[in-house]
This record gives C-alpha cells, sequence and structure tokens, in this order.
C-alpha cells in the first residue's frame, strides 16, 4: 500500500487510512475476479495503481460537486476510485455489461460503499436522475458523450473526460468553448465547465 500512498503524496494528493484499506481490498477482488471474468486489462499491482492514481488525480484541480455519474466504468476505472476517495458524495456507475456490473457491486458491497449506485443500462437509456459531473474514460468521443449525457445533467453540470492524445480534433468536433486541458503522463484530462 506504501506504493500507492507514495505516488499519490508525490502528485499532491493524500486520503484517510479508511481510502487506503479500500483500494487494498478493490486490488485483491480486482485481482481475484479480473482473471477469471476477463475484467480489465493488466492485474499487475504496480499497474492497478497507476490506474488508481490516473482515476483520482483530478480531485487536485476540479470543483467540488455534488453528485456524480461515471459513465461506462468497467472494473472501477475512474468511477469506483472517485466513490471511494469521496464516500459521502452520491456516486452513479453505469455500466451496461453484466459480469461488469456484478463485480461493481460485489466491491461495493464488500467495501461498504453506502454512496455507490450501479446502474447496469447504456447511459442513453438512463433517465431518472440528475448529478453535477459527469466523468468517464476510454467509452467514446467527447461530442457523442455530451449528447449521450444530456437527460443525467443538471443545468450547472461539468464534465471530466480522461483523454489520450489526439484531443485537438475531438475539441474542435464537439465546439467547445470552456474546457481546459490537464496534463499528466500521457493522460490529458478534459474538463468542461458550464
Ligand atoms: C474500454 S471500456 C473502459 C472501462 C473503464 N472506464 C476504464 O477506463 O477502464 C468501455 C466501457 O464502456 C462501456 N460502455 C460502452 N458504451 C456505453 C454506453 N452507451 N453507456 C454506458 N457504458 C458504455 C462498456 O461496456 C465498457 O465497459
Amino acid at each position: 500500500m506504501n506504493n500507492l500512498k507514495n505516488s499519490l503524496k508525490s502528485n499532491n494528493l493524500e486520503f484517510d487510512d479508511k481510502f487506503y484499506e479500500r483500494c487494498n481490498e478493490f486490488i485483491k477482488l480486482l485481482q481475484k475476479w479480473g482473471k477469471v471474468h476477463n475484467l480489465s486489462g493488466s492485474l499487475h499491482e504496480n499497474d492497478i495503481i497507476e490506474n488508481i492514481v490516473d482515476s483520482v488525480y483530478p480531485l487536485s484541480f476540479i470543483n467540488n460537486f455534488e453528485s456524480f455519474a461515471d459513465i461506462g466504468t468497467g472494473a472501477g476505472y475512474p468511477g469506483l476510485l472517485l466513490a471511494i476517495s469521496k464516500p459521502n458524495i452520491k456516486c452513479y456507475l453505469i455500466e451496461p455489461r453484466i459480469k461488469r456490473v456484478a463485480f461493481l457491486n460485489f466491491v461495493k458491497n464488500s467495501l461498504g460503499l453506502q454512496n455507490v449506485e450501479v446502474i447496469c443500462k447504456r447511459v442513453e437509456e438512463v433517465k431518472d436522475i440528475k448529478v453535477d459531473l459527469i466523468t468517464s474514460r476510454a467509452v467514446t468521443n467527447t461530442s457523442l458523450l455530451l449528447d449521450l449525457t444530456i437527460n443525467i445533467s443538471k443545468d450547472n453540470c461539468s464534465f471530466l473526460f480522461y483523454k489520450g492524445s489526439m484531443l485537438e480534433d475531438e475539441i474542435k468536433k464537439a465546439k467547445l468553448d470552456n474546457c481546459t486541458i490537464i496534463s499528466r503522463k500521457e493522460r490529458n484530462y478534459l474538463y468542461l465547465q458550464k
């Protein structure tokens, strides 16, 4: 666990002991079930730690939020890790694939994450929630994500998309005028505020 703590510390992020306990448990569960159900890429501890850091790094620059929805959470990145780091914030993890949903619910129950609700649907089918932050990593392009999430965004909703390179075209296509890009390693975090 020291690896994770040190890595977060070197990125100016610190969390309480409960966060590290829960991350530790998440790593164990992902390593155990990820192989059986082909849930995620590398299950090597260092790679999982890097994915955890990637998931929570934006907390160092985004504004406060009261609720959020993560689109296409897969095996947990970034939504589940953001939920672990913000246990008092209501969090919706939206993921249509049943095995991934079963894993997310299993982690939610094992870790006692009362702030998490897993929704087994495609985001465009979700209509009964409204949030003030939407996150997504490795699901689809920015323009489509903005369209697909219209029904679940509050008027003042912000968007945090975890992107790689080649962002300029996406920004042009989505006609974004109020966005911030923060880079870390290969990652470009695209943060949009209304
Ligand atoms: C490449 S995986 C990325 C998973 C995770 N976000 C990550 O970065 O490791 C894409 C995920 O998006 C989900 N997905 C695809 N289309 C979706 C949609 N319309 N609504 C919600 N989830 C979707 C898939 O089921 C899949 O789990």
